[in-house]
């Protein structure tokens, strides 16, 4: 049985704390919206598309659960409101933002419509948040095809040999993942030799999410620290690093996990194809270049402790940026999405052709 983040039915919302992983494996319910702005706010579930994926669904729940009876009108500033507010549980991600956008352009449409009713409003809402579960893994599928194809087509040797950063699989997506989604179907494919996953400090993404990933799929891998990305580069036949994104821009440049800015420096020094991996849902066109991306930094506690213990020293000051900014120059073999692989530079144009052709 594939790995769930997030486990939904109709009424009933829950996630797998990732905090807890991978020693313990427990599920616990979101009943609501606060609930899971605090679930995302604290990391217990986190990713860019599983964040906007339990955002709307708590929606969802707690849409729901009001009783019969309840001001079509009410519903709809509860909607509203409700999405304003989970696109602040988290800056850097894109996916909550773009989610709460379409969601309440929806909102707005159907209050205007003069046949909705209050039933009728709460039942196609829920159905658009519902609808998101399913799209993200099939557009993680396509991502997986796509970058393993194009993997493949310019390796020169049968089976590949990948590095990746932080955690992108199951456990940051409705399923099967994006950059992990491309290890899955190179692994499908039969043409993958071995991973090589970082730690990702200070979360730990790699050494408690990836590597449960890998090992939970029988993928052949070996876990590094992050400092131990050059010398991999160099000593470890890399054929290509595949990451993901948490914000891509009109230009290319991509926010993802911290460390990622280094890996593709390492990268372009030893000639390795960097590629990142993200659902056009973790793009955004309205900003022309990375340095208008807000990077989130996280409690000092987080990097100061491990597992409950302090590690550094007392009184030392402490700088937790999340995430970091990839210019767009060091992409350097292409962003893949669920409609192929684009060079950085010409992703604006690919993606508002397909938003307009809508295929
Ligand atoms: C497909 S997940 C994309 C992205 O999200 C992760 O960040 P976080 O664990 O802080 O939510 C990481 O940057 C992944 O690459």
């Amino acid at each position: 049985m594939s790995l769930e983040a997030v486990r939904y039915r109709r009424g009933s919302l829950h996630i797998l704390n990732q905090r807890l992983l991978p020693e313990r494996s427990v599920y616990q319910e979101i009943p609501g919206v606060e609930a899971a702005w605090r679930a995302i706010r604290e990391m217990q579930v986190r990713g860019a598309p599983a964040i906007a994926i339990v955002g709307c669904l708590s929606l969802a729940v707690e849409l729901d659960r009001r009783e019969e009876g309840a001001a079509k009108d009410d519903l709809v500033t509860f909607a509203l409101e409700s999405l304003a507010y989970l696109v602040t549980s988290r800056p850097t991600a894109v996916n909550m933002a773009r989610a709460a956008q379409d969601l309440s352009d929806f909102v707005s449409h159907e209050a205007e419509r003069p046949d909705s009713t209050a039933e009728s409003f709460k039942e196609s809402l829920i159905v658009r948040c519902e609808a998101m579960l399913e799209k993200d893994i099939r557009d993680n599928k396509s991502i997986g095809d796509h970058g393993a194809k194009h993997i493949i087509s310019r390796a020169n040797t049968d089976k590949v040999i990948i590095l990746t950063h932080c955690n992108t699989g199951s456990l940051a997506t409705a399923g099967y993942g994006t950059a992990l989604g491309v290890i899955r179907s190179l692994w499908a494919m039969g043409r993958l030799e071995h991973v090589y996953c970082t730690e990702t400090r200070p979360y730990n993404q790699g050494a408690r999410l990836t590597a449960y990933e890998l090992v939970h799929d029988k993928i052949p891998a070996t876990l590094i620290a992050d400092s131990m990305v050059s010398m991999a580069m160099k000593e470890k036949r890399i054929s290509a690093v595949v990451v993901g994104a948490d914000r891509v821009v009109a230009n290319g440049d991509t926010a993802n996990k911290i460390g990622t800015y280094q890996v593709a420096i390492a990268a372009l020094h030893h000639r390795i194809p960097f590629y990142v991996a993200a659902p056009s849902s973790s793009c955004d066109l309205t900003l022309d270049s990375g340095e208008q991306i807000v990077i989130e930094e996280r409690p000092g506690k987080e990097l100061t402790d491990f597992n409950g213990t302090r590690v550094a020293a007392p009184g030392i000051g402490v700088w937790n940026p999340a995430f970091d900014i990839t210019p767009h120059s060091l992409i350097t073999a292409g962003i893949i999405t669920e409609f192929g692989v684009h060079d950085p530079r010409k992703l604006q144009k690919a993606l508002a052709d397909k938003m307009q052709t809508g295929t």
